[in-house]
């Protein structure tokens, strides 16, 4: 008998679902060629549920999390589960809710077209993402749309400020709700059977409302009444099924909520407590701040915080928390990779303990899907280095050490010996990541330490570069260019795969590229574009790439992150200060631009976006770790232009989700972070022309900052919006040379010349013509190169006809 006293319980928000060895991707991508049974992928889908729960019993945790599985995205289960599907996909009752399902998140595409791609690579390239079609929400807006509208797959938009796209509800007033899926409640039977203990997770029906998005003028919170009672009969159902606890996310309180909106959970909760099942309510990225005492009182039984986010909030809970209700504390960071100091956190808990007797219970920060699955496979790393990280698997571990630590386990000697030695283990690790010399390097730290203060300034106003840049590149109006990738074919991908496995030797590998690279060049010419880039056949991602040729990053072999559906990035690791040791990017570009007497367009990955897309150091502020990044690009841009590359794309897609949630802290991030942007592109000359790229999101309100990087050009994602974003630009007046997409990259449907002329002059009426670039709205990595031809075809034939309209 031990005498451990089990008043603290551990538990965890959610894990990764892709599977250790992203077992579901494939499993997924092979279904959607029809070469695998969706009895078979549901088995994948029920094996990977039952390994993931053992893992979480077999570290002790006091409970398993059941509903955090989805085979494509969690948002999109709750569509199914409230019975909201959206009436324009016409489901009718004989279609299987998975393929309603993918239907939903994919689209329902044009059969040839989206299959032949599908077949293209063993990573189903182009289907998995299927966004087919555009946004119009009735038939006049669509007249100019060669795509059925009602089949085009629900829009995918960025969770909170994560790298990861959930899928987006749709509601309109006529919008039902209804409990309309079983998968829920199969689920917890599955972990029931296999005796675990339960706590079932939902996605908080306010959150629900809040991330979905009205297809017509109508406030969607006016549905709450409508959906409160389904919530009602889901939660009635875990009850009957014995589940205690449920978890119910409200991400959403940790924003700027309008008043309707913080009202709404008070009568929502009191609604959804009459059940009489025991609701965790889990906040997390985020400070509660002027909700938090709404949150300490809601009506519900337990409260998790986010306390890697928000520490400085975790007394004030502790104080105003009712004291029968139980205060979860995510106190192991779910957003990065680092190894909790554990003495740290003992230190942040002990006072919680005291104070909320008997209801304390531990957690990560939020869902571990953001994080890779285990370091186990992780033999290629640097041992000490290594030593530093915690991913899901061993963030399970650090809590059970926590528990047994705050347990008072000193009188079982045995576990006393285990948790002490761990401890100590732990300690060792925190001490040598804080004193590594490999993690401080001098040069790095006296170049910033003596940046002059106009660093980040071109040596003329836009204007004056602008005159230049005309007559150096003789460009005609609406010049035609690309956002840098081209398909990564199979070849490719297995061209790298075997270099990887020393199957192909780096000479080898460096002719496949070139050939690729070559391929790429002579298309372009024969599309007929003006401006063309070299393709990235040698990256295998954009932010990857660069990490692996900058001191201070590392790499894993297998820490893959979902991004959405079944893609997944691998995030390098920045340990210490960065710096750049060699040329990154200059002999490719050269090689492509020695093929070619048009401009060759340079291709770089900005800092901001190197930062958001990367775990990052937390031992300094992310703005000195998004400035030694920029310094390295900085470097890059110089080589660049030394090596005659007159057109230099500096790449920020993620600068508008690094955004902090909350309004609060937008102008101290932008502050840093478009000066970090303009350190990189300043030190090019007045002749050079800089461009940047951003995609994923609502610009209009970071307009004045974004024109504040001062990029010669701009191209943006502005399609599936049908240049509605535009209306900005041309409001603000946006200074600079623009690119509005004008066709999206997502979906495998080839666009017309007519409907690029359509959004052309659409976007000629609010910005000044001499000013407008013409372009695709992101990379073309995911497509394959027979629609990306036709495409581009119809593109340089739209910006023909506008040059001659114009021209007249
Ligand atoms: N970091 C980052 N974040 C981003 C984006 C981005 O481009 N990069 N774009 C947005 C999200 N869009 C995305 C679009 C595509 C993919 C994507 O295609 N991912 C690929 C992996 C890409 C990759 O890293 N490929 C590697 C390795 C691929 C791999 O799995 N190789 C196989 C073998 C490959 C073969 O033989 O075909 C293996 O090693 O086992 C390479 O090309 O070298 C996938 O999930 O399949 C991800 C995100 C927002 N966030
Ligand atoms: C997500 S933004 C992608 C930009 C990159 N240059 C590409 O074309 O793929
Ligand atoms: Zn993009």
């Amino acid at each position: 008998m031990t005498t451990v006293k089990t008043f603290i319980q551990t538990h965890i928000l959610g894990l990764p679902r892709v599977g250790a060895a992203r077992e579901l991707k494939f499993a997924l991508e092979a279904n959607w060629r029809g070469e695998l049974s969706d009895a078979a992928l549901e088995q994948v889908g029920s094996d990977l549920r039952a390994r993931h729960w053992a893992l979480q019993r077999d570290t002790g945790l006091d409970f398993v999390t059941v509903g955090d599985f989805a085979f494509y995205d969690q948002v999109a289960n709750h569509v199914q589960l409230l019975g909201c599907e959206p009436a324009r996909f016409g489901f009718t009752p004989e279609q299987s809710q998975l393929r309603r399902y993918f239907a939903m998140a994919r689209g329902l595409t044009n059969g040839a077209n989206a299959d032949a791609n599908a077949n293209d690579n063993g990573h189903s390239s182009v289907n998995s993402d299927g966004q087919a079609g555009c946004i119009h929400a009735d038939l006049a807006e669509h007249a100019g749309c060669d795509q059925a509208h009602r089949g085009a797959a629900l829009e995918m938009t960025k969770w909170f400020d994560t790298n990861y796209h959930y899928l987006v509800p749709e509601f309109a007033p006529e919008t039902v709700f209804s409990l309309a899926c079983e998968r829920l409640f199969a689920e917890v039977e599955q972990a029931q059977a296999l005796g675990h203990a339960v706590k079932a997770v939902l996605l908080g029906p306010l959150s629900f409302l809040w991330l979905g998005k009205e297809k017509a003028a109508f406030e969607r919170l006016s549905l709450l009444d409508r959906l409160l009672p389904v919530y009602g009969a889901v939660l009635n159902r875990l009850k009957q099924l014995g589940v205690q606890w449920v978890q119910v996310d409200e991400p959403i309180l940790g924003l700027d909520l309008p008043g309707a909106w913080r009202s709404a959970f008070e009568t929502a909760y009191w609604q959804l407590n009459q059940v009489g099942i025991d609701l965790l309510l889990a906040t997390y990225f985020s400070p509660l701040e002027e909700n938090l005492s709404l949150a300490c009182r809601l009506p519900v039984a337990g409260l998790h915080v986010d306390g890697v986010r928000a520490p400085h909030e975790l007394t004030s809970i502790a104080d105003w928390l009712p004291v029968h209700k139980v205060l979860s504390v995510g106190i192991v960071d779910g957003r990065n990779i680092w190894r909790t100091d554990l003495d740290a956190a003992l230190a942040v808990l002990a006072p919680l303990v005291a104070k909320r007797a008997g209801k304390l219970w531990l957690s990560a920060s939020c869902s571990l899907l953001h994080v890779p699955f285990t370091l186990a496979a992780e033999d290629g790393l640097d041992a000490e280095i290594r030593s530093w990280l915690a991913f899901a698997t061993e963030k399970l571990d650090e809590l059970r050490l926590l528990k047994a630590a705050l347990a008072g386990v000193a009188e079982v000697t045995e576990v006393a010996a285990e948790v002490s030695e761990a401890l100590a283990i732990s300690r060792a690790a925190i001490a040598s990541r804080r004193a590594s010399v490999r993690v401080h390097q001098a040069a790095v730290r006296e170049r910033l330490a003596t940046l002059p203060d106009d660093l980040d300034r071109r040596a003329s106003p836009f204007a004056r570069r602008q005159a230049e840049q005309r007559q150096r590149f003789q460009l005609p109006a609406f010049p035609t260019t690309t956002i840098g990738s081209f398909p990564q074919t199979a070849a490719i991908r297995a061209a790298r795969a075997a270099h990887k496995r020393g199957a192909l030797d780096a000479a080898g590998y460096a002719a496949t590229m070139r050939a690729e690279i070559a391929g790429a060049v002579q298309r372009q010419e024969d599309i007929g574009l003006d401006v063309l880039v070299h393709g990235e056949a040698e990256r295998n991602d954009m932010v990857e790439y660069f990490g692996e040729q900058l001191d201070g990053f590392v790499f894993t072999k297998l820490g893959w992150v979902q991004s959405y559906g079944s893609r997944c990035v691998k995030p390098p690791v920045i340990f210490g200060d960065v710096s750049r040791p060699k040329p990154m990017t200059v002999d490719w570009t050269a090689h492509a631009q020695s093929l070619t007497a048009l401009p060759m367009k340079g291709m770089l990955t900005g800092p901001i976006t190197m930062l958001q897309w990367s775990f990052v150091r937390d031992d300094q502020p992310r703005a000195h770790t998004a400035l030694q990044l920029a310094l390295a690009i900085r470097d890059e841009v110089a080589d660049l232009e030394q090596a005659g590359i007159g057109i230099i794309q500096i790449d920020e897609p993620a600068v508008r989700e690094g955004l902090p949630l909350r309004r609060g802290g937008w102008d101290g991030y932008l502050d840093w972070a478009t000066r970090a942007f303009r350190v990189a592109a300043s030190v090019a000359a007045d002749r050079t022309q800089i461009h940047t790229h951003m995609c994923y999101a609502e610009f209009n309100d970071i307009l004045p900052q974004i024109a504040a990087m001062d990029a010669d050009v701009i191209t943006i994602e502005t399609s599936r919006s049908d240049m509605e974003l535009l209306r900005g630009f041309g409001a603000f007046r946006y200074p600079n040379e623009i690119g509005p997409g004008v066709y999206d990259i997502h979906s495998p449907r080839v666009p017309g010349r007519a409907e690029m002329v359509r959004l052309l002059d659409k976007a000629s009426a609010v910005i000044p013509v001499g000013n407008l670039w013409v372009n695709p709205d992101c990379g073309l990595k995911t497509r394959d190169w027979t629609e990306t031809e036709v495409a581009l075809r119809n593109m340089v034939a739209a910006a023909r006809e506008l040059r001659q309209r114009h021209a007249a």
